[in-house]
């Protein structure tokens, strides 16, 4: 039997909400009248952690999370139910929570070490390796008041890892310091989850929810909806926020019949074999399929891709536009639909317009899909080497280009730009306008694939792992 980190039983916190001050007052004179409205943050929340897992919790904005990771922390009460903990807790909640601003970095280092049960000895025995982690230079010497957000996080980051805790409690911080800090954050979160340290981690990020944790938690209105396998509950947490409201309570209810069922928590290949996007919990499987390990899974998917008008694109930048203009940059469905969440491995168009305000020859036109950190994945042009490309006669045409592509890249955000170049007599080829990431589009998560990364290089047939015995 694993060791149980924590335990949390019927968990709940309740607010009083009074909609003008003066009603607080009124309610401490008037106790037989109700001057507030109840509000429920978290309720009846069971949940059990053992050593050495990580556990991610998700959920939409002010479902609950940073309300349990602080109970749990035990830096708030709840209202009713039950925490243990069996360890050392180290929390990074908020930033520059439980530093005091007018001391020193190094002051709070030690103050904070001290609270957590650390020895001075034992505290001036990592501090040098705190200050090195933290990299913030004299600013260790400074008061906190006078820090960045990312010192704030850096430093509190780095105290919380060397005070050698049983339980890693993180809450976002690790988003505000830049991506060197972040990679080399995962890096300590993993060597911590290796020796055996138990992490609990909110994120908005279902990247990071796949890539670190065992299980998660998904947080709404304040009830456990599902604890399970990453990839299953991402695929859930993302729908529920793209959907329409009058289908949420449906959507909540069968995502809450799934919790505790075995499948929830079966191993990814396994559990995907059916489809975590539609509300039915996932049938069990056929004892062919189970030891088909070789063969092709077979999966009867209906494209889920659609259109979200949330999820949109602010880091648009133009660059020279000689009397060409390109509008209405958008992802299509082979039946004309307009989408920005896509199905991994279904085909789309890219579509875009281009207005010319005068004529012009042998025009050609692209399109490239970049990842976040600005890679360049995919550039497709419409004319190879030894075409000429269109010509544009009239002033004010305008032409739809269209890109079909496949979504082969892996569940994450990515972006598109559109390219309009024209070729001169010399045959270079002439920029004539370029729009910077045009469009953001998602590949939403599924449950079945075994791989990550950016693209999918998996065959159409399953992992095997072979029993030594078996091999020869
Ligand atoms: N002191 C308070 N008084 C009243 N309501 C509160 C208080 N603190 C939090 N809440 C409410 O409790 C709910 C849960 O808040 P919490 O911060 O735990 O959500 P969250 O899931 O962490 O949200 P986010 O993703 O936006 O950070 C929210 O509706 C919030 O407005």
């Amino acid at each position: 039997m694993s060791e149980v980190s924590l335990r949390v039983s019927g968990l709940s916190k309740d607010y009083l909400i009074y909609d003008q001050p003066e009603d607080r007052l009124k309610q401490m004179v008037l106790r037989w009248r109700r001057y507030y409205n109840p509000f429920s943050a978290l309720r009846d929340v069971d949940l059990e952690v053992v050593r050495g897992e990580t556990v991610g919790i998700v959920g939409r904005n002010g479902s609950g999370k940073t309300t349990l990771l602080e109970i749990i922390a035990g830096t708030m009460a709840p209202t009713r139910g039950s925490v243990e903990v069996f360890g050392r807790v180290a929390a990074l909640l908020g930033l520059g929570a439980g530093f005091n601003p007018e001391f020193s970095g190094r002051d709070n280092v030690f103050l904070n070490a001290a609270l957590l049960g650390l020895s001075t000895g034992a505290i001036e025995n990592v501090f040098d390796q705190i200050a090195a982690f933290a990299d913030i230079g004299p600013f260790i010497d400074r008061p906190v008041k006078t820090y960045s957000s990312g010192m704030y996080a850096r430093l509190a980051f780095a105290t919380a890892i060397h005070v050698d805790p049983d339980i890693l409690i993180v809450d976002e911080t690790l988003s505000v310091g830049d991506e060197a800090f972040q990679r080399k954050c995962f890096r300590r979160i993993n060597q911590l989850k290796d020796s055996g340290c138990t992490i609990l981690f909110v994120t908005h990020s279902a990247q990071t929810v796949v890539d670190l944790c065992d299980r998660v938690l998904l947080l709404d209105r304040g009830e456990r909806l599902i604890l399970g396998s990453p990839r299953l509950v991402v695929a859930y947490y993302q729908r529920l926020i793209h959907a329409p409201e009058d289908q949420v309570p449906a959507l909540r209810g069968s995502i809450r019949a799934l919790d505790g069922h075995p499948e929830a928590m079966a191993l990814t290949r396994l559990s995907g074999r059916s489809d975590p996007m539609s509300d039915q919990p996932p049938a069990p499987l056929s004892e062919a399929e189970e030891t088909s390990g070789s063969s092709a899974p077979k999966r009867e998917e209906r494209d889920e891709a659609f259109f979200s008008p949330h999820f949109c694109c602010e880091s648009q930048i133009e660059a020279p536009a000689s009397g060409v203009c390109v509008s209405d940059v958008h992802l299509e469905t082979p039946d004309g639909r307009r989408v920005n969440h896509l199905t991994h491995e279904r085909e789309y168009d890219v579509v875009y317009r281009v207005t010319f305000a005068h004529s012009l020859d042998r025009v050609r036109f692209g399109m490239q899909v970049r990842a976040v950190n600005g890679l360049i994945l995919s550039d497709q042009v419409s004319h190879t080497q030894s075409e000429e490309g269109i010509s544009v006669r009239q002033s004010g045409e305008t032409i739809e280009v269209r890109f079909p592509i496949k979504a082969i890249l892996f569940p994450g955000t990515y972006f598109l730009n559109a390219v309009v170049t024209a070729l001169s007599p010399d045959l270079k080829s002439r920029l004539l306008y370029r729009l910077i990431d045009a469009h953001v589009f998602r590949i939403l998560a599924r449950p079945y694939l075994t791989a990550g990364g950016l693209l999918n290089t998996q065959a159409g047939r399953l992992p095997r792992v072979l029993d030594p015995q078996t091999v020869v």
